[in-house]
Order: C-alpha cells, then sequence, then structure tokens
C-alpha cells in the first residue's frame, strides 16, 4: 500500500500505456474507424477520465485495452497497448486471458452483465478468488466477505449466500466491483460503471471507488459521458470525439480553461454551469461515423466556430496549456499566439508528415490474416 504523493506518482513508470490505437470493423457494407491514433497513459493511484457523447469510442477503446474487440473488429498496425511494460497487441485469446485475470480489471455499466442470475453472489466471488488467487474453500470465503466489506456492503457474510436478484442495483455494482478486485487488479477500467444508478447510489459508489483507489494505489481508467461525474472522480481528462481525443489536461485545468470547442459545448450542456435561468443546451446533431482516417476536424459540422479551413485541415494536437501543465486541443483554433494562418500552416505540415509516414494507409494487425490478403 503505497502513500506516494502525487507529484511522484507521476513521476512513476505508467500502468498502462497505450500509444497510436486505432481500431477498425469491417463489415460487409462499411469500414468504421471507431479509434483513430489515440494515446495516453496512466500512473499507479491516478484515475484518468475519458468523456465524450454517445459513439464516440468510449467503450471501443476499454474493449481494445481488455483485448475484447470481437469480430470484425480489428486493431491496425502500429497500435500499441503497453501494460506494467509488456506490450498487449497481438497476444493470442490464452494469454491476454492470464492478463485479465491478473492485472486489469473492468466494470461495465450493467452490474447483471457480469453477474450470473443462478449463482449466489458469494459463489461467483469465490469462483473469481479460485481462478485468480488459487483461494478455495475457507480461505475464500473469508476473503469473499472482506471484499464485500471492502465495498461498503453491510452484513458481508449473510449476503454472499443471497443471489443477485435479491440485491438492489446500487449494491449489485458493488457486488461486481467486489468481484473486479478479487483478481487484484493494478488497472480498474470503469465503462459508465454509474450510468444505471440514481444519483444519490451514483455518488456512493464514485465515493467508494476513490477509498479503494487510495487503499490500493489503484491506476483507474474511467469513462463516461457525464463531465459531472467527470469532474468528481478523474485526475486527468482525455475528451473525445468521433474516434479521436480532442482535448487532454489535468481535471481541474480542463474545467477552467477548457480550450476545443467540443469541451466548451460539453461544459456548458452540464446543467447548473452558467446563467442558472439557461435552458439545459445540449449540442445539437450527432457524432459522425467515422469512415477511415480524417483528414479534416470531424467536429467541425457541428462546431460553432468552424472555418473553411476546418473542412480541408486534419487537427494536430498542439499544446494550449500554461508552462508545465499537459494540455493539449486538436483544433485549427490554435496555437492562439500566432497568426491564424501560420498556426493553420503547422497543422497542415503535421498532417503531411503523417501521410507521409504511413498513417492512412495502416496494415491490419491480426495474426489470423496473412499480410497478402489485406487490401
Ligand atoms: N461490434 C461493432 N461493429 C461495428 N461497429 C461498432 C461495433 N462496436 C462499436 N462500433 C462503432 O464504433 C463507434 C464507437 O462506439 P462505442 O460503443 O465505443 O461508443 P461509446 O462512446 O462507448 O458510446 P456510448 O456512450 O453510447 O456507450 C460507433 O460508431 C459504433 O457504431
Ligand atoms: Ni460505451
Amino acid at each position: 500500500m503505497s502513500q506516494q504523493p502525487r507529484r511522484q506518482r507521476a513521476a512513476s513508470e505508467p500502468v498502462l500505456s497505450v500509444e497510436h490505437l486505432r481500431t477498425e470493423f469491417h463489415t460487409d457494407k462499411e469500414v468504421i474507424r471507431a479509434i483513430d491514433d489515440v494515446s495516453f497513459d496512466v500512473h499507479p493511484g491516478e484515475t484518468v477520465g475519458i468523456v465524450g457523447e454517445s459513439g464516440s469510442g468510449k467503450s471501443v477503446t476499454a474493449r481494445s485495452i481488455m483485448g475484447l474487440v470481437d469480430d470484425p473488429g480489428r486493431l491496425l498496425d502500429g497500435s500499441s497497448i503497453r501494460f506494467r511494460g509488456e506490450e498487449l497487441v497481438g497476444k493470442t485469446e490464452d494469454e491476454y486471458r492470464d492478463v485479465r485475470g491478473d492485472g486489469i480489471a473492468m466494470v461495465f455499466q450493467d452490474p447483471l452483465s457480469s453477474l450470473n442470475p443462478v449463482y449466489t453472489v458469494g459463489n461467483q466471488i469465490k469462483e473469481a478468488l479460485k481462478l485468480h488467487q488459487g483461494l478455495t474453500g475457507q480461505a475464500a470465503t473469508d476473503r469473499a466477505a472482506e471484499l464485500l466489506k471492502a465495498v461498503s456492503i453491510p452484513d458481508a457474510r449473510r449476503r454472499l449466500t443471497e443471489y443477485p436478484h435479491q440485491f438492489s442495483g446500487g449494491m449489485r455494482q458493488r457486488a461486481v466491483i467486489a468481484m473486479a478486485l478479487a483478481c487484484d487488479p493494478d488497472l480498474l477500467i470503469c465503462d459508465e460503471p454509474t450510468t444505471a444508478l440514481d444519483v444519490t447510489i451514483q455518488a456512493q459508489i464514485l465515493e467508494l471507488l476513490n477509498d479503494i483507489q487510495a487503499a490500493e494505489d489503484l491506476a483507474i481508467v474511467f469513462i463516461t459521458h457525464d463531465m459531472g461525474v467527470i469532474a468528481q472522480v478523474a485526475d486527468r481528462v482525455n475528451v473525445m470525439y468521433a474516434g479521436e481525443f480532442v482535448e487532454k489536461a489535468p481535471v481541474e485545468e480542463l474545467f477552467a480553461n477548457p480550450r476545443h470547442p467540443y469541451t466548451q459545448s460539453l461544459l456548458e450542456s452540464i446543467p447548473g454551469r452558467g446563467d442558472a435561468d439557461e435552458r439545459l443546451q445540449s449540442i445539437e446533431g450527432d457524432v459522425p461515423t467515422p469512415h477511415g482516417p480524417a483528414t479534416y476536424c470531424r467536429f467541425a459540422p457541428r462546431c460553432p466556430k468552424a472555418f473553411d479551413e476546418c473542412d480541408a485541415i486534419h487537427p494536430a494536437h498542439v499544446d494550449v496549456g500554461e508552462e508545465d501543465v499537459e494540455h493539449t486541443a486538436a483544433c485549427l483554433l490554435y496555437p492562439d499566439d500566432v497568426p491564424q494562418e501560420e498556426a493553420r500552416a503547422i497543422h497542415e505540415e503535421r498532417q503531411t508528415e503523417a501521410e507521409r509516414t504511413g498513417d492512412g494507409d495502416d496494415q491490419l494487425v491480426d495474426e489470423n490474416t496473412p499480410p497478402e490478403e489485406e487490401q
């Protein structure tokens, strides 16, 4: 159990390091590039948030990390996901199962999808303990009760003997978190874990995750569409739109000084921010489905600040923060301390650079597909 101050954490090796992640779905009709060049890392003891509207690619990012992208989905060549320094891309399903059992755990929105209705909660936790820690018998029962206690389920011993349907929604999600903890993970990926719960229960679960994190120095990737939740849980935030990260910043910085027009729109749509009388303002339109690499700004059609070049140049991430603050935005408005033409030239040059180095002409990574079969 580490009590490192945050400063030292930032200097530690990342638990998870995602680089140039690209995930595509090849269907009969179309190719969906659900994730297009996403990079981020997560250090021990910190929570990194991924926030964006429905369809922006949050869950596919999570499933890519977990090795759970099913057919017809594939990770493109050049994608790298390192966990505790070890490359996960290209692992076989068997190898990946070990990673999921020993190190990375995931909590989904619907706790019932992770619980089997015909077994008691206790049996399911004990099964996880047997699988991941080799615990059986009384030792497993004791540990399972400890885990239920750790997630603040009262009367833990008795509740071990109950079935999922005897648990309320919030208690079920706690039980799922207890199951996730049974593999003693270094990294927990939470995909909208509180979206189905009412606000009071939601707050309790977020509090619980916070406590567990502090006690275990756990690294968390927290996925949500809700900026209010992000404000409560995240240390650093990646704002996602149509398969790309469009802004990355520490949480306080993101809320105090949002730079990407998409982030600004997301923040304006939080009730209670700004003018109290103002009607909840949501962003008009939907996230587009991305096909192939972006050669323009995908947010431009909905962006209040868009101009002609936004349809022609793909924005690269540029520093938009104070010195020493890791804050970047992918928007042609930046850098804003140089003439606009110069700023656009920077993005154009980076786009050309990316195209020259083979970006947009990727080969698929899939051990089942020999290279000559790729188009
Ligand atoms: N199995 C699949 N086959 C084809 N396309 C898929 C598949 N899974 C996801 N996609 C596409 O990938 C894109 C991103 O989806 P994803 O589920 O990651 O969004 P999300 O940000 O998690 O949204 P939500 O907030 O609704 O959960 C969408 O365009 C979606 O249609
Ligand atoms: Ni999702």
